[in-house]
C-alpha cells in the first residue's frame, strides 16, 4: 500500500519535472533559429491534431469587425431553441407572440449534442466581455462554437452548417417578434424589448387624403430595392415629422412600423458620446428598420453647431412649455455628436450598411432646426402633423353620425 508520504513525494517529483520542462522548452524556443521553430509548431499540430481529432468553429453575436450583428448567430440560436434546448439543463425562458408561447433557449456555458449524417456535432454556449479601450465601459460578447471530428469537416462545413442556419431561418420567422430598440440610460449598445404599439393608420386621424400618400409612399419604399440599385443610392428613405406636442408623431412612427413589419430603433442622441459612437449604433442597426429621433431640437444643440451662442428670441425666455425647459445641449448631456456627425449618419457612407432602413425625425419647431438636416433628399419626406389633423375626421365621423358625407 502506498502511503500518503509516498504520494506527495511522487507528486512533489511530477512537479518539478514539468517545471524543468516549461524552463526548457522556453530557452529552447528563445535560443533556437525560427526555421527550426516553425518545423516543431508545425509538429506540434500534427501531434496534437492526432490526440485531439476535433475541430471547432465559432459564430460570434457580432461580425468579426464587432459592429454588425451576425445573422448567422441569430438562426444558431433559433435552431438550438427548438432541436436542442430540451437536452441542455440551464434554459432561458422567453415569450414569443404577445406572450402566448414560451419559447426556451440555451442559456450561457450550457453543451448539447446534435445528430447529423452519423456525426455527433457539439455546441457550446458562451460569451466574453470585451473592452475596445479604456474610456469606454465593458461590453459582452456572446457566442456558439461547435465542435466535430474532422473526418466530418467537409460534410458539417457544406451541409450541416447550411442546413441549421436555413432552419435557423425559418424558425425566426415563425417565432419573429417586432423589437424596440434603444441606447439610453448611457448604455453604449441598443438594448431591446418586444415592440407592442397597437397603433395603425386606420386608427390614425388624419385627412384621409395625405394618409393615403404617406402608406403609398412607405409601400413604395419597401417594395424599391432593385429601384435604389439601379439609381445607385442606399436604400433608404428620411422622414421629417413636425407640429405640436401631443398631435401624434410618435403614433405615426408606431403605425409606420406596424404597417411596413419593422422594427424601431429609438435613438436617444443625448446618451452617445460623440460621432464614432454614432456611426457604430448605426451600425448594429438590422435592415428592415425604423430608426427614430424624437424631439431632434431638444437633443443636441444642431441648430448652434453652426450659429454659435446664439441670443435666443424672447418668447423663448419666457415660455415654459415641455419642449423649450430641458434642453440638453452638448455640454449639459456631455455628448460630443456633431451636426456633421449627424449628417453623416444620415447619408453618409456609414448609412448604406445593411438597407432598407427609414429615419425618422421629430420636432416642434422646425424652423429650429439647421436646413442641412431637414433639406430634401436627406430628409425626403416632410409630414406636418398639427391638431387640424385630430379636427377634420372626427368631424367626418360626427357628420356620417349625421348621415351626412360633406359638411355643406
Ligand atoms: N392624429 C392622431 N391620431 C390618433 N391619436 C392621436 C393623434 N394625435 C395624437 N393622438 C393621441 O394623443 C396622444 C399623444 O400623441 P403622440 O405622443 O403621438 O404625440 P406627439 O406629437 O408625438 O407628441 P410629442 O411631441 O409631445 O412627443 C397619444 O395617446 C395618441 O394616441
Amino acid at each position: 500500500m502506498i502511503s500518503t508520504m509516498g504520494l506527495l513525494q511522487s507528486w512533489g517529483g511530477l512537479g518539478t519535472s514539468i517545471a524543468s520542462f516549461i524552463f526548457m522548452w522556453d530557452m529552447i524556443r528563445r535560443y533556437c533559429p525560427p526555421e527550426l521553430i516553425r518545423a516543431s509548431d508545425k509538429w506540434t499540430r500534427r501531434i496534437r491534431s492526432f490526440f485531439y481529432p476535433f475541430i471547432q468553429i465559432s459564430i460570434s453575436e457580432f461580425m468579426s469587425n464587432n459592429l454588425k450583428p451576425h445573422d448567422a448567430y441569430a438562426a444558431v440560436e433559433a435552431y438550438l431553441s427548438v432541436h436542442l434546448a430540451k437536452e441542455a439543463k440551464k434554459l432561458r425562458a422567453e415569450t414569443v407572440h404577445g406572450g402566448g408561447k414560451l419559447v426556451l433557449s440555451m442559456d450561457e456555458h450550457e453543451r448539447v449534442t446534435d445528430e447529423f449524417g452519423g456525426a455527433k456535432i457539439q455546441w457550446i454556449s458562451g460569451k466574453i466581455v470585451q473592452r475596445e479601450s479604456k474610456y469606454l465601459p465593458e461590453v459582452e460578447r456572446k457566442y456558439y462554437k461547435v465542435t466535430f471530428h474532422k473526418k466530418y469537416r467537409d460534410m458539417v462545413t457544406d451541409t450541416y452548417l447550411e442546413h441549421v442556419i436555413k432552419t435557423g431561418k425559418e424558425i425566426q420567422m415563425r417565432n419573429r417578434k417586432r423589437k424596440l430598440y434603444t441606447n439610453g440610460h448611457n448604455k453604449t449598445t441598443w438594448s431591446h424589448i418586444v415592440f407592442e404599439h397597437p397603433a395603425t393608420f386606420d386608427s390614425l386621424a388624419m385627412e384621409a387624403e395625405k394618409k393615403r400618400e404617406i402608406v403609398d409612399d412607405l409601400l413604395m419604399f419597401r417594395e424599391s430595392k432593385d429601384f435604389y440599385a439601379r439609381i445607385g443610392k442606399a436604400w433608404k428613405r428620411g422622414y421629417l415629422l413636425y407640429g405640436p406636442p401631443g398631435t401624434g408623431k410618435s403614433t405615426m412612427i408606431a403605425a409606420m412600423a406596424n404597417l411596413l413589419d419593422y422594427d424601431v430603433y429609438d435613438l436617444e442622441l443625448t446618451s452617445v458620446r460623440d460621432n464614432t459612437e454614432l456611426r457604430r449604433l448605426l451600425a448594429e442597426t438590422s435592415s428592415k428598420s425604423i430608426i427614430v429621433i424624437e424631439d431632434i431640437d431638444c437633443s443636441l444643440d444642431l441648430t448652434g453647431q453652426r450659429k454659435k451662442k446664439q441670443e435666443k428670441p424672447p418668447e423663448e425666455k419666457t415660455s415654459k412649455t415641455k419642449k423649450e425647459v430641458p434642453r440638453k445641449d452638448t455640454e449639459e448631456s456631455g455628448s460630443r455628436v456633431t451636426l456633421s456627425g449627424l449628417l453623416n449618419f444620415i447619408d453618409g457612407l456609414w448609412s448604406a450598411c445593411s438597407g432598407e432602413r427609414i429615419i425618422v425625425f421629430t420636432t416642434n419647431y422646425v424652423d429650429k432646426l439647421d436646413p442641412a438636416l431637414t433639406r430634401r433628399g436627406r430628409m425626403d419626406k416632410h409630414i406636418e402633423l398639427s391638431y387640424c389633423n385630430l379636427i377634420v375626421p372626427i368631424l367626418g365621423k360626427e357628420l356620417l353620425a349625421l348621415g351626412r358625407t360633406s359638411p355643406v
